[in-house]
């Protein structure tokens, strides 16, 4: 069904501000190519097998299906927001947050970015048996800083970091909190006018959480804009001003963080079985009157919800 006029002009700006962020019907869909099946062949040889079915694919085609992890999302953001993403595992918040960090493309739709956007977790590019000494220069250099830059933030780093003598033994002899540790330490060497932080704080002991969230303060004190994805009430009230709930790909609220992650933790939380009930009726009027007849349930239960 096609969408309605008023979502298809979902996205309006505050003109009295210029946004960091754009997303204008933004849809992600990646496209899995899945192997031939190989079971028939095993009365041949291997290599007779092999040659029977690369001839089969290239005759029939490679079984190709598509996953669409975002569908039409369309929101505005500003500096100084902290945004927490929550939704179900699955629901394509990591894909939508690559997306913001520039590193998976939309299939449709359009994103404007006013400024650098960095994912917080160098982790891809992290070499686990060299020291985390240097993992720092590798990790810096991918993030786009300069010699100069790292030679002068490395103290800070290792500092921030605090993980002692391990700073100069291979990474791959950290426990899963020191190595989260120097992470977080490397990607917020610098202060990027979009940070994008998938699920970074979940790993840590409480100490570290602390020093990590003050670091965070300080990103939106200095104008930044924070995107951060979360299961936790706690944290996304305590350390956000604003919550996307991505269900099914979909954006189902965009609103203060108390009030949708109340809505969100009742379908997963407590009472259970009356929730699920209207999340049906939320579904059910998706498909029949659009996400936006959706959203206006979803306000008129949760009216607090600043949408
Ligand atoms: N590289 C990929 N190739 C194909 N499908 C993918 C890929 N990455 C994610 N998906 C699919 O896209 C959908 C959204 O996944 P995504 O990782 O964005 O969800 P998520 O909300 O971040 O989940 P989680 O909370 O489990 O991390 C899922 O159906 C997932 O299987």
């Amino acid at each position: 069904m096609a969408a309605p006029e008023s979502e298809r002009d979902a996205v309006v700006a505050d003109p009295g501000r210029v946004p960091s962020v754009i997303a204008s019907h933004v849809s992600i869909t990646y496209r899995v190519f899945s192997p031939g099946r190989a079971a028939e062949d095993n009365t041949e040889d291997a290599e007779t097998g092999a040659l029977k079915r690369l001839l089969r694919r290239s005759t029939q085609g490679v079984g190709v299906r598509e996953v669409a992890a975002v569908k039409d999302v369309s929101f505005v953001a500003y500096p100084g927001e902290s945004i927490a993403v929550l939704g179900r595992n699955g629901s394509g918040k990591s894909t939508l947050l690559r997306t913001i960090a520039g590193l998976v493309p939309p299939t449709s739709g359009r994103l404007w970015l006013h400024g650098r956007a960095a994912l917080l977790g160098v982790n891809g590019v992290l070499i686990a048996r060299l020291s985390g000494r240097r993992n720092i220069w590798i990790g810096c250099l991918a993030m786009g800083m300069s010699p100069d830059e790292i030679r002068a933030k490395q103290d800070d780093i290792v500092e921030f970091a605090d993980i002692g003598e391990f700073i100069d033994m291979p990474m791959n002899s950290y426990s899963s909190g020191m190595a989260a540790r120097l992470r977080f330490a490397i990607s917020t060497a610098i202060v990027p006018d979009i940070l994008v932080v998938d699920e970074a704080l979940s790993t840590g002991d409480t100490q570290f959480r602390a020093r990590a969230t003050a670091r965070i303060k300080e990103i939106r004190q200095q104008a930044g804009t924070v995107f951060m994805v979360s299961h936790t009430p706690a944290t996304i009230e305590s350390m956000c001003d604003r919550a996307l709930w991505i269900d099914e790909g979909r954006l189902l609220a965009d609103g203060q963080p108390k009030p949708v992650a109340g809505l969100y933790t009742r379908k997963y939380g407590e009472d259970r079985h009356v929730w699920r009930e209207r999340y049906a009726e939320v579904h059910r009027v998706i498909d029949e009157q659009g996400l936006e007849a959706a959203r206006d349930l979803l306000r008129r239960w949760e009216p607090e919800g600043g949408w």
